[in-house]
């Protein structure tokens, strides 16, 4: 029991750096009211958290934490601020949308029901299957499932190198097989990687932050193929460009055809 609270507050606190970021850099008066919606905005983020020991809901890897540097936190803050932004005419949902992101993905694809229990209880996925945070794959992903496209923002950790000093083509390929799986499964459901094309254009510096753009390209039958650009956070600086090919192996793949 106290070793379940002491875990509750050591995930607690990483987060605790952001906050007070965002409460000090907006000194104006006029921003008050935005600071309090803010909050209450994180607070209602925060009540989502597992603080409490007994809590079983999932914990996100996907939220900022104190090791995200100034370009992670503000590229994250563009991309956030998009998922509360509805579609002008319509006043729809917005386009955008964070993903969470769990390390037992079927335990919580399922909603619960513990497969990854039945199937290997140390099973966890391989992007997020280290506590410390920073070390290797910081990533979130954003969606925009109108237009069939995907962003994820990369901060590669020290964990992660290949070349001195940059990141392995491995953990590149792993990331990009992530945010095109990510996006073919979003939009047709489970699916296998069939075939991964990737090219290398330029290192990627460790410890850096890249973008990755998956956008959907076509779907022929069984086949879902998408495309992905690893690019600078600015884009003016190409690192890798994708293809891949993913099969359905569910059994709602023949409902949806695009071309
Ligand atoms: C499974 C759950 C996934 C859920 C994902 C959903 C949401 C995401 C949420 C949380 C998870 C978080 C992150 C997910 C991140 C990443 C996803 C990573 C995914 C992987 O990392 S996964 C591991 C590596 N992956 C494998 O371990 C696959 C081994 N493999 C096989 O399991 C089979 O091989 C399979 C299933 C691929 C196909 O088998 P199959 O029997 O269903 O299909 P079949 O052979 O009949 O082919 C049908 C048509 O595809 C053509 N075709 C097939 N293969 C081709 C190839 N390579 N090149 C060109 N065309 C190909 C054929 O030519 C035919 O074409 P046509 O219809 O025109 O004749």
């Amino acid at each position: 029991m106290i070793l379940r609270c002491l875990h509750a507050v050591r995930r607690f606190i990483p987060h605790c750096p952001a906050l007070c970021r965002d409460a000090v850099s907006k000194r104006s008066l006029v921003k008050i009211p935005e600071l309090l919606y803010s909050a209450r905005a994180s607070a209602r983020g925060l009540s989502k958290m597992s603080l409490w020991p007994f809590s079983v809901s999932p914990w996100d890897f996907s939220q900022p934490n104190a090791s995200w540097n100034a370009e992670m936190q503000e590229v994250y803050d563009r991309y956030n601020a998009l998922c509360e932004v509805k579609a002008e005419e319509t006043e729809k949902k917005p386009p955008w949308r964070k993903l969470p992101s769990y390390n037992r993905s079927l335990k919580y694809v399922t909603g619960g029901v513990y497969l990854s229990k039945i199937i290997q209880s140390k099973a966890r996925l391989f992007t997020r299957n280290l506590k410390e945070h920073g070390a290797a794959f910081e990533y979130v992903v954003f969606m925009n499932k109108q237009e069939k496209r995907c962003v994820c923002l990369f901060q590669a950790g020290h964990l992660l190198e290949g070349p001195p000093g940059y990141v392995h083509g491995g953990a590149i390929a792993t990331m990009i097989d992530t945010v095109t799986g990510t996006l073919a499964g979003y939009l047709v459901g489970p699916v296998m990687t069939a075939n991964l094309n990737i090219n290398y254009r330029s290192p990627v510096p460790l410890g850096s932050v890249v973008v990755l753009h998956g956008a959907l390209d076509r779907i022929e039958g069984k086949k879902v193929f998408v495309t992905c650009r690893m690019t600078s956070t600015d884009e003016s600086k190409l690192h890798t460009e994708a293809t891949a090919l993913f099969i359905t192996v569910g059994p709602q793949w023949n409902s949806f055809e695009v071309s």
